[in-house]
């Protein structure tokens, strides 16, 4: 059956702005068919005035399943993508087991299909068990579906490791996506320097993050394979990542709305909410972080999406588990704190959120145009609300932007023509 979806403000990525227009799909082939007035379709969408966006992609979160679903399950964290707008997710390995074998990506890939919410792209392990030594089968988990590597949670330590993992990732055409941490700086540090001299805490020393960057481009440089950085978060990261593009180095990374919008300087009491790897940096590294994603040094918008229980993060920061949840608010505080007043262009915001990740990951979706997929974040830019853990559709609640005023309100999500997410839905469990 062809859809037509009126009333609504259509994403225009050529010249960056909104246009009241229509769009036809079909709901079988899930494919968009035209744009224009006048088109012709047996079912009619009536929206008021709202955005409509394509459909968000966030090439990194946690949705915890197997194994440590009191965080997450494949359900709750789909169903919060959706309400957050995005209609695909790649999610990552360390779960209980990790996702190091074949059977593990094909059951998630299967049993979200079997969902119908989000589409979930896994990413699976560098390292056996993420154990930091032996290599993962790369080219029988790719065969399962496997989007891309990562031992995210844990940097791999072993240099000489990384560089067989580095050639045979290169051979198989996939990207290494690395959590950079030498652990050897991190230590057992929870929170940036200064926000640790406060609270009587341990430091993560900033240059934990920077001192492997600058290890994986140098391997990047010599193997030829594609590294994609994750969470970057300090201005000696961004640095390095400028000065390895400039070179020419196959390398692309990521940045979390959390990385953009706070410092440590907003972190003014022993609050698990707000302990995060890496964590909130100083003033000064938030800074190159927007400057590095405005020149397109930082390529994409991730959120990170990490989910615990209440219990494990009322503990203190010394104790808890890293991790923020972002994907029910990452559009709009963007939109609310980056875009409004000025200082972000929307359209680098939503490049970043859809036609970037897939260019560079190699996915469907990510444009509105005759051919691609129907995927829409469609979005009442005018309505606003305050953050409240409450109407979250993830069992996580961990967050440190409670209560914080958003304009920009999902309405609703469609994924290949068919809608996987309407404000107000009921809750899976
Ligand atoms: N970001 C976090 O603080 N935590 C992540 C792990 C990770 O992304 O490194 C988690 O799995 O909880
Ligand atoms: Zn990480
Ligand atoms: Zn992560």
């Amino acid at each position: 059956m062809i859809v037509r979806i009126d009333g609504g403000r259509l994403w225009d990525a050529e010249s960056g702005q909104l246009r009241e227009t229509s769009v036809a799909f079909d709901d079988v082939t899930g494919e968009i068919v035209a744009l224009g007035q006048g088109l012709r379709a047996e079912k009619v969408i009536e929206l008021r005035g709202e955005a409509v966006f394509p459909g968000f992609i966030d090439m990194h979160v946690h949705l915890r399943d197997p194994g440590l679903t009191a965080k997450e399950s494949l359900e709750t964290g789909v169903q919060a993508a959706a309400a957050g707008g995005f209609t695909q997710v790649a999610c990552m390995p360390n779960t209980k087991p990790p996702i190091d074998s074949p059977k593990l990506v094909a059951d998630l890939v299967e049993r979200a299909k079997v969902i119908g919410k989000t589409e979930v792209h896994p990413i699976a392990c560098i390292t056996q068990g993420q154990a930091g030594d032996e290599l993962a089968d790369y080219e029988a988990l790719r065969a399962a579906g496997a989007v891309g590597f990562s031992d995210d949670g844990r940097g791999v330590q072993h240099g000489g490791r990384m560089r067989e993992a580095f050639l045979r990732l290169k051979e198989l055409g996939a990207p290494a996506i690395i959590h950079a941490e030498d652990e050897t700086i991190s230590g057992k540090g929870v929170v940036h320097p200064n926000a640790a001299r406060r609270l009587g805490l341990l430091g993560i020393p900033i240059e934990a993050e920077a001192a492997m960057i600058a290890r994986d481009v140098l391997l990047a440089e010599q193997t030829g394979a594609h590294l994609h950085v994750c969470h970057v978060s300090t201005e000696p990261s961004v640095a390095v990542i400028r000065w390895a593009k400039a070179r020419g180095i196959r390398v692309t990374a990521e940045v979390t709305p959390h990385h953009l919008l706070l410092s440590e300087t907003a972190i003014k009491r022993d609050d698990a909410n707000w302990k995060v790897n890496p964590p909130l940096q100083s003033e000064r590294d938030r800074e190159a972080c927007l400057e590095g994603f405005l020149d397109g040094t930082l390529d994409i918008i991730a959120t990170d999406h990490a989910p615990h229980t209440p219990a494990e993060k009322a503990q203190s920061m010394a104790t808890a588990p890293f991790g923020m949840v972002g994907l029910e608010t990452a559009f709009a505080l963007l939109y609310t704190y980056l875009v409004l007043p000025g200082t972000v262009p929307l359209t680098r915001i939503i490049e970043g959120m859809t036609s970037r990740p897939a260019r560079l990951f190699g996915l469907a979706g990510g444009s509105i145009r005759p051919g691609a997929r129907a995927d829409f974040a469609i979005v009442d830019l005018q309505a606003e609300r305050t953050i409240d853990g409450d109407s979250f559709y993830t069992k996580g609640r961990n967050t440190p932007f409670l209560d914080w005023r958003i304009a920009g309100v999902i309405k609703s999500t469609i994924r290949a023509g068919q809608v996987i997410y309407e404000a107000g839905e009921e809750r899976l469990s």
